[in-house]
């Protein structure tokens, strides 16, 4: 699939034109267009103007990225008033298949052009791209959670953020086995991305990791203000295998008291419950801190069970995380297992017109069939409802209580709810 090269969706093109605006997939070796995107881009999320070297790091990054912007001919600048950006990455599923899904980043409109359907462009024309490129599914993670709904995207994964007293809280896990070691990030760099697509395969819902992707879990990233406190530690196994690491950053206590740093974690890869036992205890058995703090993990991290005092370690935010758009209803329910059988009409409604149907899934084995039919619907709901269910997350009986969902929404969710929850955990 040649995804860098495929042809600008006609119809936003057409609707950019009307306004004057430019629509263009950027050549990625012209490298001064690539940087007037990329400075695009970070003004979009109100970041720093990029120095060179940061700019040469982000070209790279994004050199394997379908990187498309609009242009006004007419204004001030050549630089783009929005960006996109886009490549097939392979979603965990359940059951362990890696789909490969349109992932959407680097949403960014102008202010000066805001609110003139430039993302309503942008994100018709991906989807209509992917759907013509064959993918079953587009995946994005979102900034504001109002933005994407409308374009028939549905939360499927929550995180966490935890904050844990490290001077509350004693060990209470099991054995924690293994050797734990520093590493420079720098020379971890191919281990580290070993044990992250390890763990990224293992859980529905993560996502296969470009180089830049696990570099930033890895770090440190060019003008990265931390760069210098960054610390890594890896998981070796008994016998020697790489299993995880942590990288973290250590912040003084604001009241200058050496004895209570705070642990900022960037990331945390643990491929055995071992590792990530280990891990943990050393985070909060380290001395002169007095707080850890973790974010993007899943809802059913095991942190409580792991402390003497479970109100040491405290959820501070629960929020929606992977965004599901499905764009191909038999292909993406096929691609995943199932831990009940049994059969369902489920009537599909898609005001882009892209998955929208009525079909039959019957499930046997754990492995479904789904065919359009003419049969009368057991549960009719909007696409991005089943996008919100596809990864197995507890959402359908909350969408059904809000009327969200009609129908026979308890056999929905027999078949699609999952045991273990899905996660995402990492930002994209
Ligand atoms: C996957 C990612 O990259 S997530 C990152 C998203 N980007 C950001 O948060 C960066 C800062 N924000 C922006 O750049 C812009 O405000 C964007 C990209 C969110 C929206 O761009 P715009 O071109 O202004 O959106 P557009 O004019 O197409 O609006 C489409 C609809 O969405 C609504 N909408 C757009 N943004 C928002 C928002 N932030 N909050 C609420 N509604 C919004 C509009 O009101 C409009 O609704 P309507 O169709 O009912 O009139």
């Amino acid at each position: 699939m040649d995804y860098l090269t495929a042809p600008l969706d006609e119809t936003s093109r057409a609707a950019l034109a009307a306004t004057g605006l430019r629509y263009a997939v950027l050549d990625n070796d012209d490298a001064a267009a690539l940087e007037g995107w990329i400075r695009a881009d970070f003004r979009g999320f109100h970041g720093k103007r990029p120095s060179a070297e940061v700019l040469e790091e982000a070209r790279g990054s994004f050199a394997g990225r379908r990187n498309t912007g609009v242009y006004d001919d007419e204004g001030a600048t050549s630089d783009p008033v929005g960006t996109v950006n886009t490549w097939p990455a392979p979603l965990t599923v359940p059951g362990g298949a890696r789909v490969d899904s349109w992932a959407i980043s680097s949403v960014t409109v102008a202010p000066t052009h805001r609110r003139r359907g430039i993302a309503t462009a942008l994100l018709g024309g991906e989807l209509r791209t992917a759907h013509a490129l064959g993918l079953p599914l587009a995946i994005l993670t979102v900034s504001e959670s109002v933005i994407y709904g409308r374009w028939g995207f549905g939360p499927a994964t929550w995180a966490t953020a935890w904050s844990v007293d490290t001077k509350r809280v004693g060990w209470a896990g099991g054995e924690t086995p293994g050797r734990l070691s520093f590493a420079e990030p720098a020379e971890y760099e191919e281990t580290g991305a070993r044990v992250l697509d390890r763990v990224m395969a293992s859980r529905a819902g993560e996502i296969g990791l470009e180089p830049y992707l696990a570099k930033r879990l890895i770090g440190p990233m060019k003008g990265d203000p931390d760069a210098d406190k960054l610390r890594l530690v890896r998981y070796d196994s008994a016998e020697g295998e790489p299993e995880g690491f942590v990288t973290y950053v250590l912040k003084d206590d604001p009241e200058d008291d050496f004895t209570r740093h705070t642990v900022v974690v960037n990331h945390l890869a643990a491929a055995t419950p071992e590792a990530l036992r280990t891990l943990w205890r050393f985070l909060i058995e380290l001395d002169l801190v007095a707080e850890v703090k973790v974010w993007t993990r899943g809802v059913d991290e095991p942190y409580q069970s792991l402390v003497n005092d479970i109100r040491g370690a405290r959820v501070t935010e629960l929020q929606d995380h992977l965004w599901v758009r499905i764009l191909d209803v038999p292909a993406a329910l096929q691609a995943r297992t199932y831990e009940r059988d049994g059969s369902l009409v489920i009537d599909v409604a898609d005001d882009l017109g892209l998955a929208g149907d009525r079909f039959r899934l019957t499930v046997r084995d754990g492995r479904a069939e789904v065919q359009a039919t003419e049969d009368t619907a057991d549960v009719s709901l909007p696409v991005a409802a089943l996008g919100s269910a596809y990864l197995g997350h507890d959402v359908v009986r909350g969408l059904s209580l809000a009327g969200r969902i009609q129908g026979d929404a308890e056999a929905l969710d027999r078949l699609f709810r999952t045991t273990v929850p899905p996660r995402l955990s990492t930002w994209f």
